[in-house]
């Protein structure tokens, strides 16, 4: 009986444990913190210090999750009244809500203390207004007021880009503002492809999501609009900045041509969820191929390989023009 009565009480314990990872929306956080990666890759150069990498990736997933939750709390009536957020631990009545306050306080504490002690005040500050703005413009002000909602609020979700430069460097330069600018634009083709798949729901919760109030044509509309700036944005870390080089610029061209061959694809069967959803996931794998060309690009080892291919290159054409 003890035997049984040890097991249900770990059994139990693992499970308020896994009520509060999901609190912190676990799926989204990843690459959150593949954007603060590449940010940091190209600050350092390709010579990122492992501890300040840690560091940094820690402090952020703590930010990310402080944001998520106190966000779980604030549209406990709306997960409640959709079928997909249904489940989420404050709506199904297995946290309560106070308790993930203090949850949130905690992570958001920790995420403070780490990074301004391990990294620098500027990634610290960085990181808690981007909590500060998730919870502040994006869910309370914007989320169930303006179908423009995740356009001004997506500038949360690119704020983990600034963060991983500040931690490296201690500033923000014109890159760093790049890289919040290509996440900035990648969000609004991201989430309006997933709401197109799943318009009514937020309709039955009247949350004002671009095709709940404009419908679906317009929303590819837009979405093929905000493809078309984004891509080019992707191109600026080489030209003018130069903080990319050829081999991040032939990812992002053969990246960026699928996402407009997608976006084009939509815009052309607004009404197709097999479209939306295609152009959803790739979105996902995009921002992750994009962020892991950045590292590729910087690492010292593909500049030493460039460099030789590139002066072999050299030295065979002028042979070639020397022998004629
Ligand atoms: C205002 C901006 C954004 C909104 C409104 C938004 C919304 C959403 C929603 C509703 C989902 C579906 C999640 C679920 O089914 O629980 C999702 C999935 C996802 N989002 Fe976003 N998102 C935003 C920005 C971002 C950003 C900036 C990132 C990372 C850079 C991101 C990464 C992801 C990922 C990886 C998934 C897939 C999660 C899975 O596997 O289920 N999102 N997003
Ligand atoms: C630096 C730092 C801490 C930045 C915070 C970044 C952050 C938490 C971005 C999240 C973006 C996101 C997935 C929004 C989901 O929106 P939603 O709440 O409308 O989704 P839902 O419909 O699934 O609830």
């Amino acid at each position: 009986m003890i035997g049984a009565d040890v097991s249900r009480h770990h059994q139990n314990f693992l499970q308020v444990v896994h009520s509060y990872y999901q609190l912190t929306k676990p799926r989204i956080i990843p690459l959150l913190l593949i954007t603060t990666a590449g940010s940091m890759w190209i600050a350092a150069q390709g010579r990122v210090d492992p501890k300040l990498l840690v560091v940094t990736l820690v402090g952020g997933t703590f930010a990310a999750a402080a944001a998520q939750t106190v966000n779980c709390i604030y549209d406990r009536d709306i997960d409640y009244a959709m079928e997909r957020t249904r489940h989420r631990p404050i709506p199904s009545g297995r946290v309560q809500s106070h308790h993930a306050l203090l949850f949130a306080i905690a992570l958001a504490v920790i995420s403070f203390s780490l990074l301004a002690i391990f990294a620098n005040l500027l990634a610290a500050l960085l990181a808690m207004a981007g909590i500060v703005f998730y919870i502040a413009i994006y869910t309370h002000f914007l989320k169930r007021h303006t179908p423009q909602n995740i356009v001004i609020g997506g500038a949360a979700g690119a704020i983990p880009a600034l963060v991983g430069w500040a931690a490296v460097t201690g500033t923000l330069s014109w890159t760093a503002w790049t890289l919040f600018a290509i996440v900035f634009l990648w969000t609004p083709p991201h989430f309006w492809a997933l709401a197109l798949m799943i318009r009514e729901d937020y309709a039955k919760v009247g949350v004002p999501m671009l095709p709940v109030v404009a419908g679906d044509e317009a929303t590819a509309k837009q979405i093929w609009f905000y493809t078309l700036i984004l891509i080019p944005a992707t191109f600026l870390l080489i030209y003018p900045l130069q903080s990319c080089g050829s081999i991040y610029g032939a990812i992002a061209l053969i990246l960026g041509s699928i996402f407009v061959q997608k976006a084009w694809l939509l815009w052309h069967n607004p009404t197709c969820k097999t479209q939306a959803r295609s152009l959803f996931l790739y979105s996902i794998l995009y921002m992750m191929l994009l962020c892991a060309g950045m590292v590729v690009d910087s690492l010292p080892f593909t500049h030493q390989v460039t460099n030789a291919l590139a002066s072999s290159l050299n030295t065979i054409i002028s042979t070639i023009l020397i022998s004629r």
